[in-house]
């Protein structure tokens, strides 16, 4: 991204996307249309808030393909999960549906539907008003989002002010409510600090109350807890889903661990090379995988931590 569009105004005017697609059959991905319309019809009473349909990415210089065919759906409250190693495709599926590709990157098939609005007919004003109020995300390196220069109260209340209208005063008391809301302690304290002054999981606070203040329906969350210890990554997860359940916010989250996804979403995608391999739910990603990359994942993961999840989840 430029350097320009790495700013927190830019994080809180990002929106997201989620999934339902069957489990991936050995021999063809998961996010066969086919299986899409059966995991569609089944739930047909919710219509998607996200629709990922086919999804391709180019880059356009060379023709090369470097997302192949991605689908799923978010339905309200629900959480989807892209997992796979690195380069595997995930951050640009995210991006794609966040409106945000890099330059040279273009969406060279498929569809993404917001809110029931195919967001190729969005104009760049457009998405900045569906950024922020629709959707929204947060990133790895939360600092990068910030001005260093200014304390993070103001730059909060900034985008309050610029997303939603409200007036000097009142974007910093809601700030404040914001604040206490993603669990900050001393907001007081907190809304005239730096960046420096604070730790990442701090800091990661901060850029999810920036990414909800205007109330968007999703948060896409790429890789929010890589660079944070155990303890703090954990502590985000678990607010996370406490959007999750306060608000019915909808979450698509993006991790290369699969212990993250396994403790938050109730589907996760498989990722591999641009395509999808396997889809599904996760308990039966988790514990039926079918796809011998998936295998692989789950045996190369830390066998204790990935245990105490599906233990877990299964109480
Ligand atoms: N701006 C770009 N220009 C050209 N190729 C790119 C660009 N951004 C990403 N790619 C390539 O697209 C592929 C998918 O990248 P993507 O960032 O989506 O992977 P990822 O699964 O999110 O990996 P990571 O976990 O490392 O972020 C990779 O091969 C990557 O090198």
């Amino acid at each position: 991204m430029t350097a320009s569009s790495k700013s927190l105004y830019a994080v809180a005017a990002r929106p997201g996307p989620a999934l339902a697609g069957p489990g991936g059959r050995p021999g063809r991905p998961a996010g066969s249309a086919e299986g899409i319309v059966s995991s569609l019809s089944s739930r047909a009473a919710t219509p998607p808030l996200l629709a990922v349909r086919d999804v391709r990415i180019r880059h356009a210089p060379t023709g090369r393909e470097l997302v192949r065919g991605v689908s799923f759906d978010l339905a309200p409250g629900r959480v989807v999960g892209i997992v796979g190693e690195s380069g595997s495709g995930k951050t640009l599926t995210c991006r794609a549906a966040l409106g945000i590709l890099p330059r040279h990157l273009e969406l060279s098939g498929g569809s993404i539907v917001l809110a029931g609005e195919d967001v190729t007919t969005f104009d760049e004003d457009r998405w900045t008003r569906e950024r922020g109020s629709t959707l929204a995300a947060v990133f790895q390196d939360p600092a990068s989002y910030l001005n260093p220069s200014l304390p993070v109260g103001s730059q909060v209340a900034e985008v309050l002010r610029v997303k939603t209208g409200l007036r000097r005063r009142e974007a910093r008391s809601r700030t404040l409510e914001l604040f206490a809301s993603v669990h900050l302690r001393d907001p007081d304290v907190v809304y005239g600090q730096y960046p420096f002054e604070l730790s990442g999981g701090m800091l990661q606070r901060v850029l999810i109350a920036a990414a909800v203040s205007a109330g968007p329906r999703i948060l896409v969350a790429d890789e929010a807890t890589t660079a944070l210890d155990v303890t703090v990554q954990a502590e985000i997860l678990d607010l996370l889903a406490d959007l999750r359940e306060g608000s019915g916010l909808s979450l698509v989250v993006v991790s290369h661990d699969l212990a993250v996804v396994a403790q938050l979403c109730d589907e996760v995608l498989v990722m591999r090379h641009g395509e999808v391999v396997e889809q599904g739910q996760t308990d039966r990603v988790l514990h039926r995988p079918e796809h011998e990359y998936t295998r692989l994942l789950l045996a190369e993961h830390d066998q204790f931590g990935l245990d105490r999840v599906l233990e877990g989840r299964a109480s």
